[in-house]
């Protein structure tokens, strides 16, 4: 079943010249998939996180979430829909500063009314999962930016949504937290079913992914799949940065 069902999508950014950000996409994510999307800078993948997020509206074509099309539900549906039904991680972790681990965990949750019990249940077998329930009673700026990034990792989860949707989330990690924040993610993804679609620019993280669809110009430019050997899967992607060509700096070559 697919969770997600992207058809025809454009998105045209008005203006005094107009600019076609997104040409044509089509994609599917099955439920349990986990599916990376590069492109070089500039290419639309964050127009396209943004639209299928529901933070944007395509110009035309249909984003289909679970086979419903959420923007046709005004604004407060819209707001819901997106609170229950995804999930977002970010490069720049999002947490409340003011807040402990713990409640950054089960913020989803208090918005839902859930009773507390079984919240902190909850926001504890995830933690667990994501080896930050040592550290649930400290506040954001007492930990390492691994621990925040699995903070809002778990707080993305919390309410098992349809879809969970990452935008550059290893951006802001050295390369041993990115390494255990994507390994935590991909466990996440084969042990309780989460679909993930990832954004990133980074070759180590997409190889954690099933599948990496390759954007250039708002268009779809080719996708590859893992199969059961990930350090093969790296050289394949970084084979594909290279041919989709932009400047070198834009996809750093390192760690595996
Ligand atoms: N609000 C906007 N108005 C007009 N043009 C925009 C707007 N947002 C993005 N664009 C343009 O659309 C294109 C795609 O931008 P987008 O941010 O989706 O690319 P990206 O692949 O995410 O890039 P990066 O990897 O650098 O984040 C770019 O040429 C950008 O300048």
């Amino acid at each position: 079943m697919d969770i997600l069902e992207v058809k025809g999508l454009n998105k045209i950014y008005p203006g005094n010249v107009p600019y076609r950000a997104l040409n044509d996409i089509d994609l599917t994510v099955a439920k349990g998939e986990f599916v990376g999307i590069m492109g070089p800078s500039g290419s639309g993948k964050t127009t396209l996180l943004n639209v299928v997020s529901t933070i944007d509206r395509p110009t035309s074509g249909q984003v289909l979430l679970n086979g419903a099309d959420p923007f046709r539900l005004l604004s407060e549906g819209l707001a819901r829909f997106r609170r229950r039904e995804l999930g977002f991680v970010f490069q720049s972790f999002n947490l409340l500063d003011t807040m402990t681990v713990m409640e950054n965990i089960v913020l989803p949750l208090t918005l839902d009314r859930t009773k507390v019990a079984d919240m902190l249940g909850r926001a504890e077998r995830i933690a667990e999962k994501l080896g930050i329930a040592g550290i649930l009673n400290k506040r954001t700026y007492e930990i390492s930016g691994g621990q925040a990034q699995r903070t809002a990792i778990a707080r993305a989860l919390i309410h098992q949504p349809q879809l969970l949707l990452a935008d550059e989330p290893t951006g802001n990690l050295d390369s041993k937290s990115a390494r255990d924040v994507m390994g935590l993610m991909s466990a996440l993804n084969k042990d309780e079913s989460a679909t993930m679609l990832l954004v990133t620019h980074d070759a180590m993280a997409a190889s954690y992914c099933d599948r990496v669809i390759f954007i250039k110009d708002g268009r779809t430019y080719t996708e590859i799949h893992c199969g059961d050997n990930r350090k093969a899967f790296y050289q394949k992607i970084l084979n594909v940065l290279s041919l989709l060509g932009g400047d070198g700096h834009e996809f750093p070559a390192i760690r595996v």
